[in-house]
């Protein structure tokens, strides 16, 4: 694996991949590869020939300069577990590659998908500084496939919807989140956590859980199962930044029945000093009578009931 730093000598490397007939995968990460990670470089061997890994801690996208400062930066070992998961290249420019003086461009996804959830928290600018970067590594790269993680399922709609809105010629896949065993999302800034939030952070997965659980034992009430999430982590003594149970194409917020097919429920969680995301798909399956009731799409990482 060649670990590159510069526009010019990717697009050289990858000209003669090109020439030789290989198709290309970009995984873009922020570092600190974790096994989600791994799993998208996984499947980016599945879909290309070549796949290159980007590394770049992206300044415009951070709300928060703590948070920034504080991002783990493990490059060495990053680039030990990317060449070891089989990818070709580690694409880590410094910011100045990004973004040079006079930089002045920005590449905005606008309406629902950047404002609610993550874009309402953390600022819609969160949003407009994923896709900026996002386009210039498509831009940069020019893979046949791009891989994300479902755990950041608003990032998929957003990069989804910029890529159909400016016609960009690359096809984008889904991994499910890959979680520890206790259930915790993977996530790079789990290593900010300290003993005794770890400790606590597991209510996440299982406040996902219970709301499952409460679907696939009949209840439909998005608010009933919204409050099944709620209360798992008010009892573990967290407070939700949000709990969304909300339209998985639009993010509208669901209110009434749960509709037949699936539902996003996404939360986001300060724990100690790090804020935690995740999400997980319900899916009210067509009961056996209702031949009318629209087929269910099926989720990434779906937890189903009938209906
Ligand atoms: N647990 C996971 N399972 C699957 N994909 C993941 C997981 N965690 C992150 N990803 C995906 O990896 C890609 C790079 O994410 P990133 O480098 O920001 O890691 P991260 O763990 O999400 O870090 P953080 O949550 O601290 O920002 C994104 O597409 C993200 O959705
Ligand atoms: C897609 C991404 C690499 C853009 O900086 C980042 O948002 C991430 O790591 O999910
Ligand atoms: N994985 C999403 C990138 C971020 O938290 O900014």
């Amino acid at each position: 694996m060649r670990t590159i730093r510069t526009v010019a000598e990717l697009r050289t490397h990858l000209r003669s991949s090109r020439r030789a007939g290989r198709t290309v995968g970009l995984v873009p990460t922020m570092g600190a590869l974790h096994d989600g990670h791994l799993a998208l470089i996984a499947a980016a061997r599945e879909a290309a020939d070549e796949v290159v890994v980007s590394l770049f801690v992206n300044p415009t996208q951070f709300n928060d300069a703590g948070d920034l400062d504080a991002y783990p930066r493990t490059e060495a070992d990053d680039a030990v577990a990317a060449a070891d998961a089989g990818a070709h290249v580690l694409f880590a420019p410094p910011v100045a590659e990004v973004y040079p003086d006079g930089f002045a461009s920005e590449v905005r996804v606008g309406g629902p998908l950047t404002e609610r959830l993550e874009g309402a928290h953390r600022g819609a600018g969160h949003f407009h500084g994923v896709t900026t970067v996002v386009t210039k590594l498509l831009n940069m790269v020019g893979p046949d496939v791009a891989v994300f993680g479902a755990k950041d399922a608003q990032q998929v709609l957003v990069v989804r919807r910029l890529v159909r809105d400016l016609d960009v010629p690359v096809r984008i896949e889904v991994v499910p989140t890959v979680r520890e065993p206790d259930g915790l999302a993977r996530s790079s800034r789990n290593v900010r956590l300290r003993p005794e939030d770890r400790a606590v952070a597991v209510a996440i997965p299982r406040a996902l859980d219970a709301a499952s659980s409460l679907l696939a034992d009949g209840e439909r009430d998005a608010a009933a199962v919204r409050a099944a999430a709620e209360r798992v982590l008010d009892d573990a003594g967290l407070r939700p930044e949000y709990v969304a149970l909300a339209d998985p194409a639009t993010l509208a917020e669901r209110e009434g029945a749960l509709p037949v097919g699936p539902s996003l429920l996404a939360v986001a969680v300060p724990v100690g000093p790090v804020r935690l995301i995740d999400n997980v798909e319900l899916v009210v399956a067509p009961s056996a009578a209702g031949a009318d009731d629209p087929p269910s799409t099926g989720g990434l990482q779906a937890a189903t009931a009938a209906g």
